[in-house]
This record gives C-alpha cells, structure tokens and sequence, in this order.
C-alpha cells in the first residue's frame, strides 16, 4: 500500500506570486501547489491541510508551538506515514529546529521551499515537493532529524542554515556535534504551553553599542544570545553587562555570527565557568535562542542548560 503523506502548509515563497517588481510570499494555496507538481500522486498518497500562508520572516514562538502540536497530531494518526511543511526559507532551518526538539513522534518530517514562486516560468517549487515527499516516505528517513530540502538536497535540522539570499541552492550544512533524531530524546514537552519564556540576540561588532543588550536586561528577559566575533568574544562593554546580568538571573549564551566554526568554553578567550556564560557549541544564534528558550520551560540551571548545549536530552 502506498504511504500516506500529510502536507502541512504554512505559506513562503513556494506559495508566493509575482508582484509589482517583485514577489509576495504566502499567496498561493497548497491545492494550487500541488496540481503544479506532476509525478507526486505515484509517489504517495497525500492529504494536504493550508496551517497559515505566511512570509517566514513573520513566524513566531506563538507559531511554532501551534504547528508543533498540530505535527504531533497528525503523526499520532495511524495512517499518517510521514509529514511534509512547505515553509519559507528565511526561517526555515529554525522551525525545523524547534520541532525536531518537540515533537515527539519519530516519523518523518520534511520542511520544504523554493527560491522562486510558484507563477514563475522556472520555478523550483515542484521539483523540491518532489525530493521532498520521497524523503519522507523513504524508510532510511525514519529515525533521523528533522528534514529540510532546497534546491533538490535534503539537509538536517542542526546543520542547515541560510547561506544565500537568492541563489536557489540556499542552504547549506554545518558541521554539527549535536544531531538528535526527533522523537527518540523524548524532546521538550510544548504541547501545553501557550508562549515561551523570552529570550533575545544581541550582534557583536567592533565598536558595539551596549544599547541594544541594556533594553533586553531593562526588559527582563529570561534570556540573551550574544551573537559575539570569532570565538563568540564581546566587545568589553557589552561583556560587562553581560556579567552583571547573569547575576540577576538572566541567562546569557555565547554563539557567533561565523557561520562555521562554533563556540567552545575549552580553548576560548571568555572564562564561561567564571562569569556563568553558556558556550552555543555548533548552534548558530537563532538556533541557540530556540534551544535556550526551550531549556528555560524546564530548568534554570545553568550546569543543567549546559548539558542540553550538550545533548538535548530532557
Ligand atoms: N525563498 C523564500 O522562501 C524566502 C522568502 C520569504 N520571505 C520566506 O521566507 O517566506
């Protein structure tokens, strides 16, 4: 019998249409879509639901955990095979993220995009519905993270990140020592929260202005991702408050804004066990911002949210 396949819409240029001397993204319906891509119908047997049609640069905490709980669903359906989310590429690689560490059933999940939309004469939509089902009913796809395709490649939720703004290969891996296929670890239970605890990005650059991580500490957020140079080193100002903030609570985590390389305690130029700052490892700064928001729902441990940077197993 053939897998069925769930297609969960969330909107993106793959559902975008040209307009003015450009595009708008989340216009087109999934039905549309899919009438678009031939071949799929041999492939699976799909079932397509439209969750929101949005631009990814508006998705949110608020989005996130919906669409967790709703993945979680559909998976518990007996008959559900595998999940595919067709999804915009700005934030792609942090949705995937975030529900390879909640949802919590191992059947495959694909977010799927394009760089084109789909009224253009080329556009790359169908061709990466097409990978992106096949992965999905692929049995060598069970077990592993959640998926991301572009430009016919699949990559996985901790290594994949945004290198390119326009080319249609996007993408791109990270080397990573964090991998967790979803559903196995457990994950982080979100199915009962409404909103998460708060936590920002602070960008380091030479000569950086401590405004922007003052108004986060003014705020009380529970946390702060410092995006910092090279090794995730601070401008001495901002590292000052930064110390003075972990005093009141606030949890302070040191990524980068290198694409490769990561952040490491061992080895570093910041005393992270002096000053109680969480070295992000191979996370980038979005990506270490959903995991520290999803540490802060279970513990404010500052040993314990260094193991989750760890190994996320909660
Ligand atoms: N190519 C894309 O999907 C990126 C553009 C769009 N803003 C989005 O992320 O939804």
């Amino acid at each position: 019998m053939a897998s069925k396949i769930r297609i969960i819409a969330t909107g993106g240029t793959i559902a975008g249409k040209s307009s003015g001397n450009g595009y708008e993204a989340g216009k087109t319906s999934i039905e549309d879509i899919l009438a678009a891509v031939s071949g799929l119908k041999e492939i699976a047997s799909l079932e397509y639901e439209q969750f929101c049609n949005i631009g990814s640069q508006d998705m949110d905490e608020s989005i996130w955990l919906a669409l967790s709980k709703r993945v979680d669903e559909v998976l518990a359906l007996e008959d559900v095979d595998g999940v595919v989310i067709t999804h915009g590429t700005d934030t792609m690689e942090e949705t995937a993220f975030f529900l390879n560490l909640t949802v919590h059933s191992p059947k495959p999940i694909v977010l799927v995009g394009s760089m084109r939309p789909s009224d253009a004469v080329d556009a790359d939509g169908p061709a990466n519905l097409l990978v992106a089902v096949k992965s999905a009913v692929s049995a060598t796809n069970a077990g592993r993270e959640v998926l991301l395709c572009l430009g016919q490649k699949i990559f996985e939720a901790s290594e994949a990140f945004k290198k390119d703004s326009h080319a249609l290969d996007a993408l791109d891996a990270v080397k990573t020592d964090f991998r967790v296929p979803h559903g196995l670890s457990a994950g982080f239970d979100v199915r009962k929260l409404l909103k998460l605890p708060r936590v920002g990005i602070v960008y380091g650059y030479g000569g950086a202005s401590t405004l922007p991580i003052q108004a986060f500490i003014d705020a009380h957020y529970d946390g702060i991702v410092l995006a910092g140079v090279g090794g995730g080193n601070l401008y001495g100002a901002v590292q000052q408050l930064a110390e003075k903030a972990v005093k009141q609570g606030i949890l302070m985590v040191r990524s980068t804004r290198c694409p490769y390389g990561g952040v490491y305690t061992e080895g570093g130029e910041v005393e992270d066990l002096k000053f109680g700052f969480i070295a992000a490892g191979s996370l980038n700064p979005q990506k270490a911002r959903i995991l520290l928001m999803l540490s802060l729902t279970v513990t404010r441990d500052i040993e314990k949210i260094r193991q989750f940077f760890k190994r996320p197993i909660v």
